[in-house]
């Protein structure tokens, strides 16, 4: 007795999917077939991977096939496999659910379903639901192998989807596509006209290594149908001379393998007989996977062993870093039955390991040095996972720096190389200087930058979470050292300067002392700067501790323990000689303390960050503003030098009147 169908609805972001699927004005609709076959290759794959440990999987004179079978009266085209099949739980799992979390957050942010969503459809593993474009109702027949079960799932797109017990002779799975009516305005052709069909095999599929046969067609003279006759030529793009395979052919692989719908931007095909011989095609895609940064991210990379899929999802090919690249690598000297501890510890792998690194490496470099826009293009999709190379794989080292590409404080869009600035930096500077940060409007609102923009020195701006990680695994380019412009003491070049330096400091020492005293919880030393040039005052760090950037990170969402920091003062500013000229003249003067506390607050507000104790740094400002108001002339031109210069220096109360604690000259240049 059959069984009721039980119905299910499905997860929120499937129909959204299919929603796309649907209503986007996807062109090349007829690449359904690429999909469906896709999968159907991939499901022969699995089973005959399976069988090599279970061999009681593959029944007695297993030749799988991929069939196509049109019927043009019913609107039907159904594609049928001898691959693995699914049980039960498994269709309601991978037909009805994503499991990749990144994707499933794309597809949440995906709220528009205009023409911008048609481009970003290619992002998704669409695969399956691409039946959708040309199909109003998609049936599904499947059985496990190694099961006598056999499972129907029926949807027509709509949100929910049916299940209920079904009939199947033998393992596999059959597709039946209930067609929508031939649109060809809408790109929608006969897809169950044997020539269509086998055009699109042709030129969408011609490498899925199993036969697609359409069934023999009964003629006049012959009462038997003609044997099947592959449609595609099964050979795999990686066996055939790179000569011979079409731009349009390696994409088509890319997609297949893939899902990506996108154009790879570089395509790597390489054959090598020798020592270790193998063949491979090799993708740099043209955008990241969305769950790229995800733990759980698996790479895109098939491994075969003499046509045989063992991994579909090879770890040991590639280092970590190049996650990204897909591709497929084939190579007769590796056993069948390979375990992932076989796979790495394996001589030939890692010989094949190395190999490919360098070609991938050696390919970024080629396109940074020959097409400096579409390796930009590259950059800023993938420069990130680049960098985690740089402080993972040691042996690629060097040729990785050569690839980094950073803003600067050159030109606000331009990024450049480590080389290119090397190449710009004027005489007189021996160092390569970069500042961390937030942002680059961040990092160019920071006094410590001050002194290199006079000097005309470049900085790097390093605006990625992972640049800390860089920066701290790098300390050399090409003999010039890696220096943080937020970091230790910047040295005033010249004898001359140092002498005079030298003195200032004497001077200044007592004064420095008492900032100090008062600021020690926060404030490990007070110093001159020799960064400074506008701003009173600068936070920075000792040359070996953490940048506020990092330390940022590192506490994100908790209350950490900051360590402590370098105020530097601008000698020359005169809101620090005002005050120390208080100093001089009272070295017990409670407004020196009170100024200190607030150019600590300006210094943290200044580079993006706040105040330690905001409560207390508001009211000094508050107390400050008020003074202001006391003793400032009420005319509106108050706020000029010569005006304020003869201003007071200093309330009944004792405090320095001053608009600003920080910027403001004017309320401090007195006598
Ligand atoms: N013909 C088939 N035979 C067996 N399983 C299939 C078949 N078609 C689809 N599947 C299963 O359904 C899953 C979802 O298919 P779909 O085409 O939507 O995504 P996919 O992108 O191929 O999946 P993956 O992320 O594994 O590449 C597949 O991963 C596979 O497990």
């Amino acid at each position: 007795m059959a069984e009721q169908a039980q119905q299910f609805t499905f997860q929120a972001e499937v129909q959204r999917l299919l929603d796309l699927v649907i209503h986007s004005l996807y062109t090349d609709k007829e690449i359904f077939l690429r999909e469906l076959v896709s999968n159907a290759s991939d499901a022969i794959d699995r089973l005959r991977f399976e069988a090599l440990t279970r061999s009681d999987l593959l029944p007695e004179g297993h030749e799988p096939r991929i069939r196509l079978i049109p019927d043009a009266e019913a609107r039907t085209l159904t594609i049928e496999d001898d691959g693995i099949g699914m049980t039960r739980d498994e269709v309601v799992q991978n037909i009805g659910t994503i499991a990749r979390s990144g994707t499933r957050e794309a597809l949440a942010q995906l709220k528009d379903k205009g023409d911008g969503a048609a481009q970003l459809i290619g992002q998704f593993g669409v695969g399956f639901y691409s039946s959708f474009m040309v199909a109003d109702r998609v049936e599904l027949v499947t059985r496990k192998a190694g099961t006598d079960e056999a499972v129907r799932w029926t949807s027509a797109g709509d949100g929910s989807f049916a299940v209920s017990d079904a009939e199947r002779d033998r393992p596999g799975t059959s597709i039946t596509l209930h067609l929508k009516p031939v649109d060809s305005e809408n790109g929608i052709e006969d897809y169950t006209d044997r020539w269509v069909l086998g055009r699109i095999v042709k030129q969408h599929a011609d490498f899925i290594t199993y036969p697609i046969v359409l069934p023999g067609e009964k003629t006049e003279e012959l009462a038997d149908p003609a044997p099947e006759k592959p449609l595609n030529s099964m050979k795999p793009i990686w066996a055939r001379p790179p000569s011979e395979v079409t731009a349009e052919e390696y994409a088509d692989f890319y997609k297949q393998i893939s899902h990506d719908w996108s154009e790879p931007l570089e395509t790597i095909h390489t054959r090598v007989e020798g020592l270790v011989e193998y063949q491979a095609v090799l993708f740099i895609p043209s955008r990241g996977a969305n769950d790229l940064y995800y733990a759980g991210f698996k790479p895109n990379l098939r491994l075969y062993v003499k046509r045989m899929l063992v991994r579909e999802n090879s770890e040991e090919l590639l280092p970590r870093w190049m996650r990204w690249v897909r591709g497929a690598v084939d190579s007769p000297d590796l056993p069948l039955n390979v375990s992932r501890e076989m796979l790495q510890s394996d001589r030939h792998v890692r010989q094949i390991r190395r190999a490919l690194t360098k070609k991938v490496i050696d390919t970024l470099k080629k396109l940074q040095e020959n097409d400096r826009a579409k390796y930009e293009a590259f950059w800023r999709e993938l420069g990130r996972a680049v960098k985690e190379g740089v402080d993972s794989d040691f042996e690629n080292r060097d040729a990785l720096l050569g690839l980094l590409l950073f803003g600067s404080s050159r030109e606000a869009e331009a990024l450049t190389s480590l080389a290119e600035y090397v190449g710009r930096m004027p005489e007189g500077q021996s160092d390569i200087w970069y500042l961390t940060g937030a942002s680059r409007e961040q990092i160019e609102n920071s006094p410590a930058l001050e002194t290199f923009r006079d000097r005309g020195w470049e900085v790097l701006y390093l605006t990625d979470p992972v640049d800390e990680l860089v920066v701290q695994s790098v300390t050399e380019f090409e003999g010039k050292k890696l220096r943080s412009a937020g970091k230790g003491a910047v040295e005033l070049e010249g004898a001359e300067k140092k002498e005079s330096s030298d003195e200032q400091k004497k001077e200044f020492e007592p004064f420095l002392q008492v900032l100090q005293t008062r600021l020690t919880t926060w404030v490990k030393e007070v110093r001159l700067s020799g960064r400074l040039t506008k701003s009173p005052a600068v936070l920075v760090v000792a040359e070996h501790d953490y940048s506020p950037q990092l330390e940022r990170l590192m506490s994100m969402g908790r209350d950490g323990i900051r360590q402590r920091r370098i105020l530097e003062l601008n000698a020359s500013h005169p809101l620090v000689q005002g005050l120390r000229r208080r100093f001089d003249a009272n070295a017990d003067d409670g407004v020196v303390g009170d100024y200190a506390e607030l150019l600590l607050g300006w210094s943290l507000l200044a580079e993006g960050s706040e105040p330690h104790d905001p409560v207390r740094f508001t009211q000094l400002v508050a107390g400050l503003m008020e003074t202001g108001l006391d003793s400032a002339p009420s005319s509106p031109s108050a706020a000029s030098s010569t005006e304020t210069e003869s201003a007071p220096v200093a309330d009944s109360d004792g405090s320095v009147p001053a608009s600003e604690a920080g910027e403001s000259e004017a309320a401090t240049a007195t006598a």
